[in-house]
């Protein structure tokens, strides 16, 4: 077995405030050694007791040479009364990453080891604090770029999906228990009650999990952001555009066509939804070399990207490389956007025939509030902004509850029928509890976990 999810015997160390420069680092190390460990590093707290959660201002020193190292606050917590549920120190040294470092350095030489990603989360979760959903809750709410996104977070790690999956595991297990006894006893085991029994499977577990996923319909990019590409032929003001979105100006404009050649993206908030967004270069009759590649790039990122925004100039007829961009995005999510607003139209966009169109200005801004919001709109399919402490489930989540639904429709399925096969249901419904077990925890093989963990700072 990794070390990971072993019974955790050591004692592991890890900045865990953001790497680069700050006002304030906090290390942290937590295992059964912490004190010790924090003791010898803090000569001050082994002059009088140390009183848990109580922070307190000291000099940290190096035990072998006895040199002052940094000056910083520190707090003790006595399991299980801290964040790991282990015994716990946090030394909130300056911010450089010199003195991070040397403390951490420090704390190795005593013994400890460094931490893996969503290590001491992962001891919080073994320790009983939380279960995986609440995890991977902070996991999001330690990464969450949008206020959506840390809401659904804080929806999660308030235990209401745990809470949702409970109900539905007992009617599994009921069912499985009584199909288990026809399968091993079929002589004195009363036979399958199907009927009934199909009802209990299906209102106990098939509806709350549909329900379940009811919810996440055009909420998927409020949890794991989107796509979003601005395509367009040369000199119609995509980086003009991506410029006035961002709010400054990162990509190069100029009156020359073909001035975009790589993709340049950044991450941003349109309409509550984080997205990525990138600028591409313009698509047309390539020029040279340089020009045809920098069109691959675009097109690239095109094919994957969640919704297109099919950039026109209003104030030029359109020509064919517009008509062209136009048919090799008619068939994905897009969104057309007539910019240049602030010029004479040189043709209407109604004349367009291809639906409803956007009037913006790059350089006025005229537009770009409506337009942020059409973003949302488009990537939610219109469905609601969730509401706080509503419980939306997540991608890697929705995956494995949609599996679990499957199976359970199968096991109920098979009970409706006039003669049940019980070995058929045991499958399925083992194949069920498998399903919720990867979103809760609950008898997750480690492989799950460790992928849960695995996208996790180091030091959460
Ligand atoms: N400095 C610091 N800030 C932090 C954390 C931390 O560990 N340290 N957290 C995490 O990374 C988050 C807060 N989560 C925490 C959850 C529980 C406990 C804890 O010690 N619980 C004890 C005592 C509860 C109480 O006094 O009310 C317990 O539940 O027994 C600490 C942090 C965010 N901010
Ligand atoms: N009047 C007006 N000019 C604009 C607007 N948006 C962009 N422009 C101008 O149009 C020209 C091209 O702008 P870019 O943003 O470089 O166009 P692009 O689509 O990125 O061009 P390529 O990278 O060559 O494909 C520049 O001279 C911009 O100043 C707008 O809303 N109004
Ligand atoms: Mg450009």
């Amino acid at each position: 077995m990794r070390p990971s999810i072993m019974a955790a015997q050591d004692t592991i160390v890890a900045r865990a405030t953001a790497a680069g420069a700050g006002g304030v680092a906090i290390v942290r190390l937590s295992g059964p050694r912490s004190w010790a460990v924090g003791r010898a590093l803090l000569p001050w707290t082994a002059r009088r007791p140390i009183i848990p959660r109580r922070m307190e201002l000291g000099l940290v020193v190096d035990p072998a040479s006895g040199e002052a190292v940094d000056q910083a606050l520190a707090v003790f917590f006595r399991g299980p009364h801290s964040y790991t549920t282990e015994d716990s120190v946090e030394i909130h040294c300056h911010g450089g990453s010199a003195c991070v470092w040397r403390v951490i350095g420090l704390a190795q030489a005593q013994g400890c080891r460094l931490a893996g990603p969503g290590e001491f989360t992962m001891r919080a979760m073994l320790g009983g604090r939380l279960d995986l959903t609440q995890a991977e809750a902070v996991g999001r709410l330690a990464a969450a770029q949008s206020d959506i996104e840390a809401r659904l977070a804080m929806a999660m790690l308030a235990g209401g999906l745990g809470r949702a999956l409970g109900p539905a595991r007992q009617a599994i297990v009921a069912a499985a228990a009584s199909v288990e006894a026809a399968i091993d006893f079929p002589d004195d085991a009363p036979e399958l009650a199907g009927p009934a029994q199909a009802t209990a499977l299906e209102d106990g577990a098939a509806r709350p999990l549909a329900a379940l996923l009811a919810g996440t319909v055009g909420r998927a990019a409020y949890w794991e952001g989107a796509k979003v590409a601005i395509c367009g032929r040369p000199n119609v003001g995509k980086s003009s555009l991506f410029n006035a979105l961002l709010g400054r100006q990162r990509a190069i404009v100029s009156e020359r066509p073909g001035a975009t050649r790589d993709v340049v993206d950044e991450v941003l908030i349109l309409g509550g939804v984080a997205c990525r967004l990138a600028d591409t270069a313009g698509l047309g009759p390539a020029a040279d070399e340089l020009d045809r590649l920098g069109q691959e790039r675009a097109t690239s990122f095109l094919a994957d990207c969640d919704l297109a925004l099919v950039l026109l100039d209003g104030s030029r007829p359109l020509t064919s490389a517009d008509h062209a961009v136009l048919a090799l995005c008619q068939d994905r999510p897009r969104l057309l956007v007539v910019n240049k607003a602030d010029l004479p139209p040189a043709w209407q966009p109604s004349a367009l025939g291809l639906g409803p169109t956007l009037a913006i200005s790059a350089t006025s801004g005229l537009g770009l509030n409506e337009l942020a919001r059409a973003v949302a709109e488009a990537l939610c399919q219109g469905a609601a902004e969730p509401a706080p402490g509503e419980v939306v489930v997540n991608a890697r989540q929705r995956a494995a509850l949609g599996r679990g639904l499957a199976f359970v429709r199968r096991a109920v399925a098979e009970l409706g029928r006039p003669e049940p096969r019980p070995e058929l249901i045991s499958l399925d419904l083992a194949g069920a509890l498998a399903a919720l077990g990867e979103v809760d925890g609950q008898g997750a093989p480690d492989e799950v976990i460790e992928a849960v963990f695995s996208t996790f700072c180091v030091g959460k």
